[in-house]
């Protein structure tokens, strides 16, 4: 049972963390040091865990009660003593005026059936997660789906984040999306603000969701042109006993690239391409999008840092090491321990619209991405589209979208 409910005192928000994965617990963290410095807010929050019993027979939720420390997915951080750990959904929203939404996309229907009806009517909410819904009738951004759901205002939290980086303190900015209340908007921002975490509004939730919703794509497409450049030798015995028996990829191979010579310049393009298919999407979902939110932190630079960094890239980088025989499922139990991959599923839910749509030309990067991820083609096809340029005389051809 999780500890109880400090004293009520009138007028301070209450906030709840609904996830406690990577980000989520960063997320709690950095809100952690903020209720404690703002009268405005209970000192205490909430964070809601999806309960898990450990190796050592323990609950996931209690040994963060105990140690402050997210063990299994933040391990090494200590989150502030004023998070409290709660396995109970229901119990750990029901008081919160102020829902902070950071699971993994595909588990946020499920999440928002359960506390229907069970949330505060004042309850304002803000999404963390990058990702989307895909229905008979149409695309459906998770700020949305909260929206509908719970009956609430749903402002989004994206940019380039990596939390592990901001776990320890680096320096790092983000973009909250709002739709029409500012004052709301500027609540957010000074709960997230620190000195280590520089925040900025804009009024455009869809543009700044769908730029972190996207950009996972392209990430993973940067993941596979990484191995391109190795495709030619991966039958070498030598190369094969290297990538194959250490399990190790990330930072070697990225030391490989360079030593090639070849790797930025081939990222950089696919970062470009990438992020003309990302703005051209958005607005063609929603006309409007602002331009401006795509040179926000996240645009261009949450692009960047997670085609250089992030899961969805080394999982893709992994998974065209191996010739896109081991599925991504796999790679992602054995890489990222628990943690989710975003990108493969997104890759899916965007073909599924520009498929709907009949824009499949339109997209080639994003379409390729799809087709890669379920083994209609190699790994390497990544590169190859890009000779392709009929198809992308077609975007550089539709000025309304640029
Ligand atoms: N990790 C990062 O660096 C960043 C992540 N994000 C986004 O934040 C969102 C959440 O990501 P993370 O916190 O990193 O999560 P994560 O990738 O660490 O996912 C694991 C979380 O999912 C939970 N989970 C597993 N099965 C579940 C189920 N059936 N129902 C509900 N929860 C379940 C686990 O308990 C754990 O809390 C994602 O949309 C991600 O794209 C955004 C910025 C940075
Ligand atoms: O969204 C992220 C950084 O802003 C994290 O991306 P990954 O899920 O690829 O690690």
């Amino acid at each position: 049972m999780a500890p109880s409910l400090e004293n009520e005192v009138p007028n301070k928000s209450r906030v709840t963390v609904v996830g406690s994965g990577n980000w989520g617990s960063v997320a709690a963290k950095l809100i952690a040091s903020n209720t404690l410095k703002f009268p405005s807010f209970h000192d205490e929050v909430r964070m809601w865990v999806f309960e898990e019993t450990l190796p050592s027979g323990e609950k996931l939720s209690e040994v963060i009660n105990r140690t402050n420390e997210n063990v299994k997915y933040l391990p090494g951080i200590k989150l502030g003593k004023n998070v409290v750990a709660d396995p109970d959904l229901d119990h750990a929203v029901r008081d919160a005026n102020m829902l902070v939404f950071v699971t993994p996309h595909q588990f946020m229907e499920g999440i928002c059936r359960k506390i229907v009806g069970k949330i505060r009517e004042d309850a304002e909410a803000i999404s963390l997660i990058k990702g989307m819904e895909v229905k008979m009738e149409g695309p459906c951004m998770i700020s949305t789906l909260i929206t509908e759901q719970l009956g609430i205002n749903c402002c989004v939290l994206m940019g380039a984040n990596i939390a592990n980086e901001i776990a320890v303190e680096k320096f790092s900015e983000a973009t909250v999306g709002y739709r029409q209340n500012k004052e709301i908007a500027e609540k957010w921002v000074r709960l997230f603000s620190t000195p280590y975490f520089m925040v900025t509004a804009v009024q455009d939730v869809e543009g700044v969701e769908l730029c972190g919703t996207l950009k996972n794509v392209v990430a993973i497409a940067a993941g596979c042109d990484l191995l391109m450049l190795f495709l030619p030798f991966y039958f070498l015995k030598h190369f094969q006993l290297l990538f194959l028996s250490n399990g190790e990829f990330g930072t070697d191979s990225t030391g490989f690239v360079d030593g090639l010579e070849m790797g930025n310049n081939t990222k950089a393009a696919i970062m470009r391409i990438g992020l003309r298919e990302m703005k051209a999407f958005s607005k063609l979902l929603f006309s409007s999008v602002k331009d401006n939110t795509f040179f926000e932190s996240c645009g261009v630079a949450d692009l960047i840092t997670t085609c250089l960094g992030g899961r969805n890239r080394k999982c893709a980088d992994a998974f065209a090491r191996n010739g896109g025989k081991r599925s991504f499922d796999e790679l992602e139990a054995e890489l990222l321990q628990g943690q989710k991959l975003q990108g493969v599923s997104t890759a899916k839910e965007v073909y599924e619209v520009l498929n709907h749509r009949g824009w499949l030309e339109l997209f080639p990067l994003f379409t390729t991405v799809h087709e890669i991820c379920i083994g209609h083609l190699p790994p390497s096809a990544i590169v190859e589209y890009s000779e392709h340029t009929p198809k992308f005389s077609l975007l550089e051809g539709s000025a309304q979208f640029y």
